[in-house]
């Protein structure tokens, strides 16, 4: 069985609050079918290590790159009904989350790209909206906020210049705490945030980054960017036609350095050291940072749009707190709970949050 169909008391609630709206009977969608490449091999500095295997290659990184991500529900099962029984939308289910979230501390994560901002062809110019920056300057002041991108962190707080959020770039390879504290926030000793498991892979990420450039600079359309400890090598802007030479090009740099392994996300080939480290591993980080550990007394909820965001996804159901919720129009292989459509119904659920918060704390004036 996976994850995502295990049925909690969440889900359970959940399809009570929309089955009222949608008549035909349930269907799961097929289980993840993410190819499994990796497998682990001991551990280096603490953090363990995954080799990748042999076989598949260029032609399975062609499906990948052909696939949407995360991968879209195969269109025999692609009945959006069903879909989105089984992921509704965090907008018509928003008073069951905050019920459910009654007592606890919410946090919120957020991804950048296609979340935050939507998905554009020039990575340079993916900025968002003024009024999607005015409602996360809003979040960060009532809700522990963070930021979890694939992006470098610079880069990243270029975007969204707020110092008062938490930021893990690198797809939480670099993680670093607030510059500016809104309000007194439950802390770990009060000790500064910042990590980088994968410092040690700097060096080689800058020459692999260099050999990339010189490697894709013929293939029109092509655009590598250094994400620190993480290479984009984008396809966004490349005639399908090269996307297969392209690989090949990528795979041949990869071959010669195999502590690091390849990941697919929106139109995008994406180069990591072989730490087990990603995007699930910063929000446990995160979690405990913020001292809530082993607590139950938090509601973590996390947004993203893209197939590196699943591993958040994932930790949230295992470790049964919170909610997370995809950004996707169409159905698509994932285990988040929820959906929103957009950036837009993004920011209009983070601005309910902030009316619901701003509400529930108002003291009445004395007459
Ligand atoms: O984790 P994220 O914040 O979602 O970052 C993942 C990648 O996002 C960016 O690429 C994506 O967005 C671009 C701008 O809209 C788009 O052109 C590209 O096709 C998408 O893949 C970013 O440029 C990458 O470096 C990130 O890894």
């Amino acid at each position: 069985m996976t994850n995502q169909n295990v049925v909690t008391p969440e889900v359970i609630n959940t399809l009570i609050a929309v089955a009222a709206s949608i008549s035909n009977s349930p269907v799961l969608p097929s289980a993840a079918v993410v190819p499994e490449s990796l497998a682990v091999l001991g551990s280096f500095w603490g953090v363990p290590l995954m080799t990748r295997l042999e076989g598949g290659k260029v032609n399975a990184w062609i499906d990948s790159m052909r696939a949407s991500s995360p991968t879209r529900v195969k269109p025999e099962n692609q009945d959006k009904k069903s879909w989105i029984l089984y992921h509704p939308s965090a907008l018509n289910v928003f008073d069951q989350i905050l019920y459910n979230s009654k007592g606890k501390q919410i946090v919120v994560f957020l991804d950048y790209d296609g979340t935050l901002s939507p998905i554009v062809p020039d990575p340079d110019k993916a900025f968002m909206t003024r009024k999607m920056r005015a409602t996360l300057k809003d979040i960060a002041r009532h809700f522990p906020t963070a930021i979890v991108s694939g992006r470098c962190r610079d880069k990243v707080y270029n975007f969204v210049k707020l110092a008062e959020l938490y930021y893990a770039g690198s797809h939480g390879m670099d993680i670093k705490g607030p510059t500016k504290s809104q309000s007194p926030k439950k802390g770990n000793n009060n000790k500064p945030v910042q990590f980088q498991p994968a410092s040690q892979f700097l060096p080689m990420m800058d020459e692999v980054y260099k050999i990339l450039l010189e490697q894709t600079k013929c293939v029109p359309g092509a655009k590598v960017e250094n994400n620190k400890f993480c290479l984009s090598v984008h396809f966004r802007c490349v005639d399908e036609k090269s996307w297969a030479p392209l690989a090949e090009k990528v795979r041949l740099v990869l071959n010669q350095y195999p502590q690091l392994r390849l990941t697919h996300g929106r139109k995008v080939l994406e180069i990591r050291p072989t730490i087990k480290w990603d995007k699930g591993k910063a929000l446990e980080f995160l979690l405990e940072s913020l001292g809530y550990e082993n607590s139950d007394d938090v509601f973590p909820i996390y947004i993203g749009d893209d197939r590196t965001d699943e591993d958040a996804f994932k930790v949230l159901r295992s470790r049964g707190q919170g909610i997370g919720i995809l950004v996707s129009r169409v159905p698509k292989e994932t285990d988040a709970s929820y959906t929103l459509q957009d950036p837009s119904e993004v920011e209009q659920f983070l601005r309910r949050l902030v009316e619901w918060k701003r509400s529930s704390t108002v003291t009445p004036t004395s007459v």
